[in-house]
């Protein structure tokens, strides 16, 4: 059985039908221990020609065979069956239930882990805590309960039995018993470190797959095929060394625990049969000590597993509080209220920020204000601090009381997901779901209908893209379906952030992958759907931002100039030089355009 706050709960929670099993263990224990006594009647009555039954001695006839024998052996046998099944269905059937249950709390608490989470921890390793420690987890639960109860109760029961027939004979038994429970305690405590190894070593296999997988077009395109192979095989080496590790201590175990049965039935045999020899037992009894004897072997073997399963149950279960305990660090203040009515208004004063594992600021004292409705273009270098402040306005990450407001409300005031609900974001990477292309479209709203799906996909000059697929809207993207071009996952990212219709949208160098021409008619597009709407564009090229309202230049974490275009050029040295640098590309036939 293990134990922790994460798993305690689940005891209570699902009490009845436990107790429901163990109540059938119990049964199915007590009137298994009654077979050792049916042997003896048949050896004695064999040996003797008579039986003693409830204290009358009763010649060993054929009824009294199978009154007393047959009989009450057909009843055990189809009430051990009953019992089998009840509690395999309570243990088991509650087991998967555990398992469910903390694995939707896992999901859960995943979901409002902070982007940081994931950048420390890998998608590999979080994966392999939702499949291999989970199933241990539950093989843990069910197995490690029925274990517990039948190695103890039947184990006492059959002791107890054997005690009252020779307590002599029942110590001697007993001193390989106490010599396996000391080794025991001490194996279960290196298991349990050499499960935490091996659950590691899994962990880091499948990251480094995941991750060789995601990124296959780059192995192959650089020809790193042969490297990437040579560091899978060196982790797939360590992988089987802490599983050989493991197995060398899990079945040393189990041979000393073969090793204690074997030497108790030495034991049984040499000491009983002297009894035997010397009138103080007769055969019969010796067999029905054997039988219980019998009897106990399942439990003792129930301990080897019970310490093993434990000790993975343990490490499994270390890992996955882990995570359950990982704390939220981007919540809600107590007692905020929603941002009500948004009109799109931000205002960034006197921000510093440096990223949680960051070395240094990536942003120094940045102060501008868009008003609401107004089209706004950051630009700057790459690295300048661009992405940083869209990460905060989204409150990805934490930003210093007074310096971020939305409609004049300090961000930290409102609703986490109020202020996201109040923007519509398209990220640099463009993330798309293995779904339909109208799934992924309508994925920001609740209820988007087949027309406003098609109204967002035409405004992101998408829509000719998508009706030339042969299952047009249905189209299935991604993994299990078709590869779009990066034009085009940029454009269905668009439409997605459009058809929410939020008022601020954010795009972060979203029109990068498409060609001048698209470029334009999108832009043109934001314009007239824009109109009263806040929008953030974020862009390397000054000509993608230059009919805006105005824009915001950061150069290495600080704004430099905010105007429009014309009078950026006229009044800032360094946003000329940008300008007049890209026009220069661009004639020269090297911008990125085209
Ligand atoms: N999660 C993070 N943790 C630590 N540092 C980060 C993190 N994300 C970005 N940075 C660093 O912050 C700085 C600003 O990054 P940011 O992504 O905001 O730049 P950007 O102007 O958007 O660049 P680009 O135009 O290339 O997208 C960079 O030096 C980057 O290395």
């Amino acid at each position: 059985m293990i134990f922790g706050k994460a798993i305690n709960r689940y005891y209570l929670k699902h009490a009845p039908v436990l107790l429901l099993g163990i109540l059938s263990l119990l049964t199915v224990d007590y009137i298994q221990l009654l077979i050792p006594e049916l042997y003896r009647l048949v050896i004695n009555g064999v040996n003797l020609g008579q039986v003693v039954v409830d204290d009358q001695t009763l010649p060993f006839t054929r009824e009294v065979l199978f009154q007393h024998i047959c009989l009450p052996m057909i009843w055990i046998v189809v009430l051990m069956v009953i019992g089998r099944f009840l509690w395999r269905v309570c243990f088991f059937g509650s087991a998967v239930s555990v398992a469910a249950d903390l694995r939707e709390r896992m999901f859960d608490h995943s979901r409002r882990l902070s982007q940081q989470y994931y950048q420390v921890n890998k998608v590999g390793n979080l994966m392999s805590l939702y499949t291999n420690d989970l199933d241990t987890i539950q093989e843990c639960f069910g197995d490690g309960i029925l274990m517990f109860f039948d190695a103890a109760v039947l184990g006492i029961m059959a002791l107890v039995k054997m005690w009252r027939m020779d307590c002599k004979l029942t110590l001697l038994a007993l001193i390989p018993a106490a010599v396996m429970f000391v080794l025991g305690t001490v194996m279960s405590q290196v298991m349990t470190r050499r499960w935490e190894e091996r659950q590691q070593a899994f962990s880091d296999l499948s990251d480094f797959a995941q991750e060789n997988f995601s990124g296959i077009a780059v192995i192959k395109a650089f020809v790193k095929e042969l490297k990437e192979l040579i560091a899978f095989r060196r982790l797939n080496k360590e992988n089987e060394e802490v599983n050989v590790a493991y197995t060398k201590i899990a079945t040393l175990l189990e041979v000393l625990v073969t090793l204690f049965v074997e030497s108790v039935i030495c034991v049984i045999l040499g000491y009983g049969g002297w009894l035997v020899w010397r009138g103080q037992f007769n055969a019969g009894q010796l067999v029905e000590y054997i039988g219980y004897f019998e009897a106990i072997v399942w439990p003792i073997m129930a301990i080897s597993m019970l310490i093993e399963k434990t000790s993975r149950g343990k490490a499994s279960l270390n890992r996955i509080t882990e995570l359950l305990d990982a704390p939220i660090d981007v919540a809600d203040r107590d007692g905020v209220a929603d941002l009500r009515d948004p009109h799109g208004g931000i205002e960034f004063r006197h921000l510093t920020f440096r990223y949680p594992d960051g070395e240094y600021d990536v942003l120094k004292d940045v102060s501008f204000t868009i008003k609401p409705g107004e089209s706004v273009g950051i630009v700057g270098k790459t690295g300048a601090g661009k992405t940083a402040l869209v990460d905060l306005l989204l409150r990805t990450y934490n930003v210093p009381d007074g310096t971020l407001f939305v409609d004049g409300q300090d961000v930290n005031a409102v609703s986490i997901h109020s202020v996201r609900d109040a923007c519509a974001y398209v990220p640099q990477d463009n993330f798309l779901f293995s779904d339909t292309i109208a799934h992924n479209i309508g994925f920001g709203v609740d209820d988007a209908s087949q027309a406003d799906i098609d109204r967002a996909a035409a405004l992101a000059d998408v829509r000719d893209n998508i009706v030339d697929f042969k299952d047009g809207y249905e189209t299935v993207l991604g993994e299990r379906g078709v590869t779009v071009s990066g034009g085009q996952k940029q454009r269905i990212s668009i439409a997605r952030a459009l058809l929410k219709n939020a008022p601020i949208l954010i795009l972060d160098d979203s029109v990068s992958a498409v060609d001048t021409r698209t470029e334009k008619i999108i832009l043109d597009n934001l314009k007239t759907s824009r109109a009263g709407k806040t929008t953030l564009l974020i862009a390397h090229r000054i000509s993608t931002v230059e009919q805006l309202d105005k824009i915001v230049f950061i150069e290495d974490g600080r704004v430099e100039a905010v105007g429009p275009h014309d009078e950026l050029y006229r009044s800032c040295a360094e946003y000329r030089r940008m300008v007049d640098l890209q026009k220069l590309e661009d004639e020269e036939g090297g911008g990125s355009h085209g």
